[in-house]
């Protein structure tokens, strides 16, 4: 007989269900969502303005509980991985302390788990090498453009050393160019660090460039509608967005949602 090993998911998001109850009304933000996510995987989570994103990612890192089903992060609960700090998240405002210096922003959680000042300070010089802001470190955050404030923000969420990185639309707010520039650097980011990689966005292109899969979400109520696997090779360069095998994915990305 032959056995064969069957890797645990990192994440397996089972049978999720999310209603939110308003004053006036019960709003079904995410129906019935199984997935898995592989450990070193980058995926994102795709779709309109409501399509519950958001409520996912939030789930997944135990911010909110799912009103029916479940989610385990590696083999356990969603809850002993946020205990374990298996999860770093960088949200869309980049929620800097503007009285603090960009190395004692990206410090600060080391601080709170009370890590000696020799750790701290070898942990912020190699992340500010990593997210290329060695020359900034004595800045305040207002001191620097919101692409560089973004990368701070991914400094510190990488300070803990998490398994997980969840990222809600973080470069959302920035301009084309910053975007597409700061795409390249978390690939290049991810690729030294290796950690699994959960990213929402609205945007098509920018779901392709980063994800080995990517997870569209249909609104009304919230429904996983189709995976898409990329298969572009890796590292991912700029060109790549005007190749047809990039034109081909947006297309079949496109046709997925007017199938909805
Ligand atoms: N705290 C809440 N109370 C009531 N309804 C909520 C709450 N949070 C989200 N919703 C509703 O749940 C649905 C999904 O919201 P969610 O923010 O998860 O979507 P999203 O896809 O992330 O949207 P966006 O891209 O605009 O951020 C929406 O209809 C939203 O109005």
């Amino acid at each position: 007989m032959t056995l064969t090993k069957i890797d645990t998911p990192e994440i397996a998001i089972d049978q999720v269900s999310m209603s939110y109850q308003t004053d006036t009304a019960k709003v079904l933000a995410l129906k019935d969502i199984t997935v898995d996510i592989q450990k070193g995987e980058f995926v994102s989570l795709l779709g309109p303005s409501g399509c519950g994103k958001t409520t996912l990612l939030r789930i997944m890192a135990d911010l909110i509980q799912p009103t029916s089903g479940s989610v385990t992060v590696s083999g356990g609960t969603a809850k002993e991985a946020r205990l374990a700090r298996k999860y770093g998240i960088v949200f869309q405002s980049p929620v800097l302390y503007d009285w603090r210096k960009v190395k004692k922003n990206i410090t600060l959680p080391l601080e709170m788990m009370g890590l000696s000042k020799e750790v701290q300070e070898k942990r912020a010089t190699t992340l500010l090498d990593l997210v290329g802001l060695s020359k900034f470190k004595e800045k305040y955050p207002w001191q620097l453009s919101g692409g560089m404030q973004q990368r701070v923000a991914i400094a510190r969420a990488l300070a803990i050393e998490p398994e997980i990185l969840l990222m809600d639309e973080p470069f959302s707010a920035l301009d084309e160019f910053s975007r597409e520039r700061l795409n390249e650097e978390l690939l290049s980011i991810w690729s030294k660090v290796g950690n699994t990689v959960v990213f929402v966005t609205h945007s098509i292109p920018e779901a392709i460039f980063l994800s080995d899969r990517v997870f569209v979400l249909s609104p009304h109520p919230g429904r996983l509608s189709k995976i898409v696997e990329i298969d572009l090779p890796r590292p991912r360069r700029e060109e790549m967005r005007n190749s047809p095998e990039f034109y081909q994915l947006i297309s079949d990305i496109r046709n997925s949602f007017e199938g909805v």
